[in-house]
């Protein structure tokens, strides 16, 4: 027999027998104290003793929790930040498959020892006794109780039936969702604590699948939570956005959607809409910003005169670029500071598009000037403008001072005068205005401006120096001027004066008196003394009357800008010889380039007044700046306007400073000659030497033709000095230098205005090239240019070189083997080169400005300090004919 009482099981196991009676009724064994059980009942329950060890050994639990942040970019361009957190819990297991496998297994080995046992038990009609104490089971497990039941009294194929359900153990195991089919296993086999395990399985998965869910929904809420952002983000754009366009449309119906609190409203709006959303507009903003022009935008192009060609392009509103392609299409090269001519500027903008709108040039300054009051346009005589010129020391000041305390102490009794430039001075006869300017300079500035103040020129000749050098120079410019000249012969109450002498030598300077039947008139006179002077003033009146001197001595004035300068307490001020109108304290002016309202007026004895008519000189005070000397003032209606004409003449200034193009010279002349802008050609002639000054001259005059004129406005001997460059400059003239030179202050004018300044040391060369040019054939030539200057300092004896000039090179770069002239007083003296040239006592090839060097020169032993050596190069000109 193999059945084993529960006894000595339990002493066998070291289990109490009351546990082993628990344990065998929780797999379905209902056993007493008593009883026994069989060899397979032992085994079934050592099986799940077993397993309950395992089960508490085989299970490891772990938790993990990781936190991240997450990137999700939203629909508006925005990147948002989404906190995910990862909860995992993993519990391990001894593989339940394997374990329900094993069991299996156990239970197939058993399987034949059931149906053996089963078959005894039928064999021997050994019913089954079932206890069927359902009360003590509980209603827990009646349902385990009647499997029980159904497991013990049913015959073998109930069996074969669970034997064929263990066979597909390993199917269902596979299965684990089948719960269902997992409990009748367990049931089946009576097992359950199985049921436990597997309970523990479907936690586990259950609180798997929470975790998973648990992890998708957090990931989910967090998705969710953004696009519930992004969608109120959108949502609230919309709202913000229909909100504008409401108010856009709602302000457009409007009466005042033109006002300024349409406008107001609009940015206010804006300005909350972007506040409220921050950066979360900024697709929709974008949206509106770039959007990209559909088609080329044609505009009115007003183009008012000569034209940049960056101004241009700003009026069509595009890249100087394009202008610049434009221009290359019809041939013309540039960059964007070229300047283009009205029809040109025209033609390209038409080009590309847009609808040109010629302007007058002066349209703004038309309009301004037109609106001005004339007055009665009733002309009285007004007092002549008087300038007195002459040779230093000849007495011009002492004239005019004689005539101010004598004639001004007549007129403003009491009054210290005051040097405002211009004195206004009254005789019995009538009144004389006096200009009190210093050297030509003002008087060729104002004619340069092609202002005409001086009615006549006194000039002024000392008798016992007869006509010096600036005498003459006088001359020219008063010729030059078209002005009448009275010689006032000065000094005769010295004993060796002689007035004849003064007549004679002014008869070749074309000035001639009455009585040798000229058209000047002579009056001898003394400063010092006063004598003969009552008799000029006369002498200047009458000419006046001769010249009939009108103006309108009423409505707006006009005038010319004398003397200016800048007051440090009260600002710029301006000495205005008033020609025409009435100038008023309170008038709006317009000064070349600047303009104001008149703070106040004052006359030469320094009182303020209320006004001033032609011919009188006053100071004003108001300007915008420091106007220039010679410009014209004229008084109109608006400050506004004025403003911007000043500031559209600063700007036509500059554009003409870049054009250059009235000046004439010597290459430009046949083309000018040609569009009738030259009649004559002007020349102003220095020559070191009286002989070749006639001979050049005079060959000049010769070449006069039907066509051109030679007008030798200027001659002279010695070096080109300021006077001849601003007589040149009010005359439009050409200076030709015979064998001289320009001073420093000469070639500051020349340069900045650009004259036409030529050197020659061979007369043919001269008339040869002044002939070419009237007929426009002037040829490549030969010309000196001159690189460097040096200053002889010091001169030496060497006994290798002889006399050497210790020189300091004040303009470019002396050359070792170059040609060189010396320059006495701006003369050329020699003409040669260089026998030396050493820099302390080493040979050199070239010394640069501002160092010292030792020159010597082949065969020449004349040099002296203050001499000039000039080195030159001979450089071939391409004349454009
Ligand atoms: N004897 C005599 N001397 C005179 C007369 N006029 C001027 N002088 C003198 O000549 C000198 C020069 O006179 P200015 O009036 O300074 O001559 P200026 O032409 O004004 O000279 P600059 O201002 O240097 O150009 C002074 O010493 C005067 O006193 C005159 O009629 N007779």
């Amino acid at each position: 027999m193999t059945d084993i009482s529960l006894k000595n099981l339990s002493n066998e196991i070291k289990i109490s027998i009351k546990k082993l009676i628990k344990e065998l009724s929780s797999i379905g064994i209902l056993k007493n104290e008593n009883d026994h059980i069989t060899l397979v009942e032992k085994n079934i329950l050592l099986k799940h003793l077993e397993s309950i060890k395992k089960s508490s050994l085989n299970t490891l639990i772990l938790q993990r929790k990781t936190r991240s942040t997450l990137s999700v970019s939203t629909i508006s361009g925005k990147n948002k930040s989404i906190q995910v957190e990862i909860r995992k819990k993993r519990t391990y297991i001894k593989n339940n498959k394997f374990e329900i496998t094993a069991l299996s297994n156990t239970l197939k080995k058993t399987e034949s020892a059931v149906k053996k046992e089963l078959f005894l038990k039928n064999k021997q009609n050994n019913s089954l006794k079932i206890s069927t104490d359902i009360n003590v089971l509980g209603k827990k497990h009646k349902k385990n109780i009647d499997r029980l039941e159904f497991n013990k009294i049913n015959t073998e194929s109930l069996n074969s039936k669970k034997i064929n359900k263990l066979k597909n153990l390993d199917i269902f195991s596979k299965d684990e969702k089948n719960k269902k089919i997992k409990r009748h296993i367990e049931y089946d086999l009576g097992n359950l604590n199985e049921k436990k395990r597997t309970k523990e399985i479907i936690d586990i998965r259950k609180s798997y699948k929470e975790e998973k869910k648990d992890y998708h929904l957090t990931t989910f809420l967090h998705a969710r939570q953004a696009e519930d952002d992004h969608d109120r983000d959108v949502e609230k754009d919309k709202r913000n956005h229909s909100r504008i366009l409401k108010n856009y449309r709602h302000k457009k119906n409007n009466k005042n959607f033109h006002n300024g609190k349409f406008h107001k409203e609009e940015t206010r709006i804006s300005n909350r809409h972007k506040k409220n959303n921050k950066q979360k507009n900024k697709p929709i903003l974008l949206q509106q910003v770039f959007k990209k022009p559909e088609s080329v935008v044609n505009r009115d192009v007003v183009i008012s005169g000569m034209i940049s060609v960056s101004d241009l392009a700003n009026k069509m509103a595009i890249k100087s670029s394009e202008v610049i392609k434009n221009m290359m299409n019809i041939g013309i090269i540039g960059t964007i500071n070229h300047i283009l001519d009205q029809d040109t500027a025209q033609l390209i903008a038409e080009e590309m598009g847009h609808k040109v709108i010629l302007q007058r040039e002066n349209v703004l300054e038309e309009m301004i000037m037109k609106d001005r009051d004339l007055g009665n346009n009733i002309s009285i005589l007004r007092a002549p403008v008087v300038t007195i010129m002459g040779h230093v020391d000849h007495g011009k000041t002492s004239l005019l001072d004689h005539i101010r305390s004598t004639k001004t102490a007549f007129y403003e009794a009491g009054g210290i005068t005051q040097n405002i430039g211009a004195y206004h001075v009254k005789t019995d006869l009538g009144s004389i205005t006096f200009l009190d300017t210093p050297g030509h300079s003002a008087f060729t500035a104002m004619r340069s401006r092609g202002v005409k103040i001086t009615d006549i020129v006194v000039l002024v000749v000392a008798a016992d120096d007869g006509v010096m050098p600036q005498t003459i120079e006088a001359i020219q410019h008063a010729q030059a001027a078209n002005v009448p000249v009275i010689v006032a012969i000065n000094k005769i109450d010295k004993i060796d004066s002689d007035a004849d002498k003064v007549k004679n030598d002014l008869m070749k300077y074309n000035i001639l008196s009455e009585e040798w039947g000229g058209d000047n008139i002579f009056v001898p006179i003394s400063a010092k003394t006063g004598k003969g002077i009552d008799k000029l003033l006369n002498v200047i009146l009458l000419q006046a009357e001769i010249l009939e001197l009108k103006a309108v001595p009423t409505g707006m004035a006009e005038g010319v800008v004398i003397e200016s300068f800048l007051d440090k307490g009260r600002g710029p001020i301006a000495t205005v010889l008033v020609q025409k109108g009435n100038l008023n304290k309170g008038d709006i002016i317009l000064c070349g380039f600047e303009y104001g309202r008149i703070k106040s007026l004052r006359n030469q004895s320094g009182d303020e007044v209320l006004s001033a008519g032609p011919s009188i000189p006053v100071e004003i005070l108001g300007l915008s700046k420091v106007p220039f000397s010679g410009d014209i003032v004229t008084v109109v209606r608006n400050e506004k306007k004025a403003r911007e004409v000043a500031s559209y003449r600063k700007e036509k200034s500059r554009e003409s400073k870049l054009l250059k193009q009235n000046k004439i010279n010597l290459d430009n002349m046949f083309d000018n000659i040609n569009k009738n802008d030259v009649s004559e050609l002007k020349i102003i002639l220095k020559s070191d030497v009286q002989g070749s000054l006639e001979a050049i001259s005079g060959a000049l005059l010769k070449l006069s033709t039907n066509e051109v004129k030679i007008k030798i406005i200027g001659l002279g001997i010695g070096g080109i000095t300021e006077t001849d460059a601003s007589l040149a400059l009010a005359s439009n003239a050409i200076i030709l230098g015979f064998n001289v030179r320009a001073d420093s202050s000469a070639k500051k004018i020349i340069n900045i205005e650009n004259l036409d300044l030529r050197y020659y040391s061979v007369i043919y060369d001269l008339i040869d090239e002044v002939k070419s040019a009237m007929t426009g054939l002037l040829s490549p030539e030969y010309k000196q240019n001159i690189i460097g200057l040096a200053e002889v300092r010091n001169t030496f004896k060497s006994p290798k070189f002889g006399l050497i000039a210790g020189c300091m090179v004040i303009e470019g770069v002396i050359k070792r083997s170059n040609p060189i002239h010396v320059l006495r007083d701006n003369i050329v003296i020699y003409e040669g080169e260089l026998e030396s040239l050493r820099r302390f006592k080493e040979d050199v090839n070239e010394i640069r400005n501002g160092l010292e060097c030792g020159i010597g020169i082949k065969n020449y032993n004349d040099i002296r300090v203050k001499d000039i050596i000039e080195v030159f190069e001979m450089k071939e000109i391409k004349r454009i004919l």
